[in-house]
């Protein structure tokens, strides 16, 4: 029988206050999503116009070959215009990538009581939490999805304090994709006139985070939305998506590319990754790099994981356009800011597209 929540109190008690999240209504047998989820029509995401991003993945294998400009220039080009980019051959054994999605599954499948136990205001660890949309309190509607998130300080901590479902598999990704994170910023930063030693990297990936989203099925698809538009707000994050497909992601206006201005999907990829630019390689590049525009659609035939590992720099640390960019361009387009105080702003406001580095711009930008 479908349930009534007699108001929008009620279901938004039942869901993020006691921690049932958007699986708990799913698992009540709704037949149609409840008004709270229901997107105003500009977000809702028609399925019918979706075009697929064709460009083929970048074998990082080739960076450390003979075609290391070229397979540099590839990364390049993709910061530059759409901000995603797929990569195979990147260090992450394939197996491990099938039990990230697996343990995701078993971890969304435990019982309520035992997934609640990490939500934000209970949560036995500052390291874990665990939660539903993105800030619900804010949002006009809710997002379709609910998620774990897992901070990582150092190996002993993790091991100790995230989930005892999920520890194992989140840290070793996060340690199998460090290589590849590094190569990548290398040669991101590199083409700005940048050098990346080891004692600049904290202040690029000096934070690390490794999320697992959840997005159950949704009787209503074309009403809802898995994640609104918004931009990553760290330096790059590293994606895992399972075979379902549902991402897209907004070809910028101002780049040389076809479909500017349409939202094309990230088709899934057997073993590959997604990366994607965040918004502060946008502003250490003075507006080169694009952080890209993103969103998630929801299905209602089979529920859909992704796993992606945020990186940014500490909270304390200073961000600011690199000199020799702003010389070159003779403007910097971003002011000088404290990360903590760009995140305090994106995690203060529902998900608004590019609005986040609203923040951080100048006049000049
Ligand atoms: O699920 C996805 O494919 C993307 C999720 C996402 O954009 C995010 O968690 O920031
Ligand atoms: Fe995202």
């Amino acid at each position: 029988m479908a349930p009534s929540f007699d108001n929008e109190t009620s279901l938004f008690n039942f869901v993020v206050r006691d921690g049932n999240g958007v699986k708990g209504i799913v698992d009540l047998g709704i037949s149609k999503v409840p008004q709270a989820y229901i997107q105003p029509p500009a977000e809702q995401i028609n399925k019918k116009n979706a075009s697929k991003c064709e460009i083929p993945p970048i074998d990082l294998s080739k960076l450390d070959g003979p075609d290391h400009g070229e397979e540099v220039n590839q990364i390049v080009r993709a910061a530059e215009t759409l901000g995603f980019f797929q990569v195979v051959n990147h260090g992450v054994p394939t197996e491990l990538l099938d039990s990230l999605k697996q343990t995701a599954h078993n971890f969304f499948g435990l019982p309520p009581e035992r997934k609640a136990v990490y939500r934000r205001e209970v949560s036995p660890s500052p390291l874990v939490k665990y939660g539903t949309s993105f800030v619900p309190e804010k949002e006009k509607a809710l997002e379709w999805k609910d998620y774990i998130s897992m901070a990582y300080t150092n190996d002993d901590e993790a091991l100790q304090q995230w989930p005892v479902e999920c520890r194992v598999v989140a840290l070793q990704y996060l340690k199998t994709s460090h290589e590849m994170v590094r190569k990548l910023l290398e040669a991101l930063l590199g083409n700005l006139g940048a050098e990346l030693d080891d004692s600049k990297i904290d202040a690029f990936i000096g934070k690390k985070m490794v999320n697992m989203n959840f997005y159950p099925t949704c009787p209503n698809p074309e009403l809802t939305i898995g994640v609104g538009r918004h931009s990553d707000m760290g330096t790059l994050t590293i994606l895992l998506q399972d075979g379902i497909g549902g991402l897209f992601v907004k070809v910028p206006q101002d780049v040389n590319m076809e479909k500017k201005g349409e939202w094309v999907e990230i088709p899934p990829i057997p073993g590959a990754l997604v990366i994607n630019i965040g918004d502060m390689l946008q502003i250490w590049s003075n507006g080169r790099y694009k952080s890209a525009e993103h969103r998630v659609r929801t299905t209602s035939t089979k529920s859909r994981v992704s796993i992606p590992i945020f990186t940014s720099p500490q909270p304390t640390q200073k961000i600011a356009p690199l000199p020799q960019v702003v010389e070159k361009d003779g403007v910097a387009r971003y002011k000088e800011f404290l990360f903590s105080d760009y995140t305090n702003n994106f995690f203060g406001n529902a998900h608004d597209g590019k609005k986040s580095l609203e923040f951080a711009k100048t006049n000049s930008a």
